[in-house]
């Protein structure tokens, strides 16, 4: 198998995590193959998409035989970046801050909260869900060159100073959950995460495409 990273179609990698999920169960129970028609059956996608896919993955099922279990997990696993821990800061330790503290992310994928960052004294040197929690001011000398992802959950007045700063710091990708608008560098990418917008979207689709 390349270490290269293959291109993959879109709606082909969406379904990847599901593929995923669904043959580390197999693994576990220790089933070795599997055809595509069982496949079909447990991730509800049809069975001739399923070849498809799997084609581009270089796994090509036998007559009578089916898929090998283990090497489609080890394509999987490479692909979904299973192998590869990313280390994350989160910015503003307050109601949603640490309700995402205590919330372990390791469990269905390999991105962990190493630090967190406040401004207010009573929750300087604590630990929150394991989480060491450090001044603000102490960010550029404390957080590791390896942290590469931050999760902004800080009033929006102060968003921008501090994606500025993160910025500089070296990381790569910021999710922010504050309602301001964040201008970063295009090498940069940012996740706006707006629940109102999400919650308004919802309530549209149960207006105009009632699911019965
Ligand atoms: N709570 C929610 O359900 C919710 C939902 C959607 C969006 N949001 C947004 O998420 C953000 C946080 O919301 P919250 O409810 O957790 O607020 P909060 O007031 O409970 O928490 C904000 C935290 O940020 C800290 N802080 C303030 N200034 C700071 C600075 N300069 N540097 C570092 N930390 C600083 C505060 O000390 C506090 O701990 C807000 O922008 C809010 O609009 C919240």
């Amino acid at each position: 198998m390349s270490n290269e990273p293959m291109k993959i179609p879109q709606a082909t990698a969406k379904r990847l995590p599901l593929y995923y999920r669904f043959l580390k169960n197999l693994n576990t129970s220790g089933k070795q193959r599997v055809s595509s028609a069982e496949l079909s059956e447990a991730v509800k996608v049809d069975s001739a998409t399923i070849r498809r896919d799997f084609s581009y993955f270089g796994a090509l099922g036998k007559k009578g035989y089916g898929y090998n279990v283990q090497y489609l997990l080890t394509f999987f696993r490479k692909t979904l970046d299973q192998d590869e821990l990313t280390y994350v800061t989160l910015i503003g330790v307050g109601n949603l801050g640490t309700a995402f503290l205590h919330y372990n992310f390791m469990k269905n994928n390999n991105t962990k909260i190493v630090m967190a960052f406040d401004i207010d004294e009573s929750k300087i040197g604590t630990e929150i869900g394991g989480v060491p929690v450090y001044h603000l001011d102490d960010i550029e000398e404390h957080l590791p060159e390896d942290v590469t992802v931050a999760i902004l959950t800080v009033p929006a007045p102060v968003a921008q100073p501090i994606a500025d700063r993160l910025v500089e710091k070296g990381v790569k990708g910021i999710l922010n959950f504050t309602p301001a608008r964040i201008n970063v560098p295009e090498t940069i990418r940012i996740h706006h995460i707006d629940l109102a917008v999400e919650l308004q979207s919802l309530v549209y689709f149960l207006k105009h495409y009632p699911t019965e």
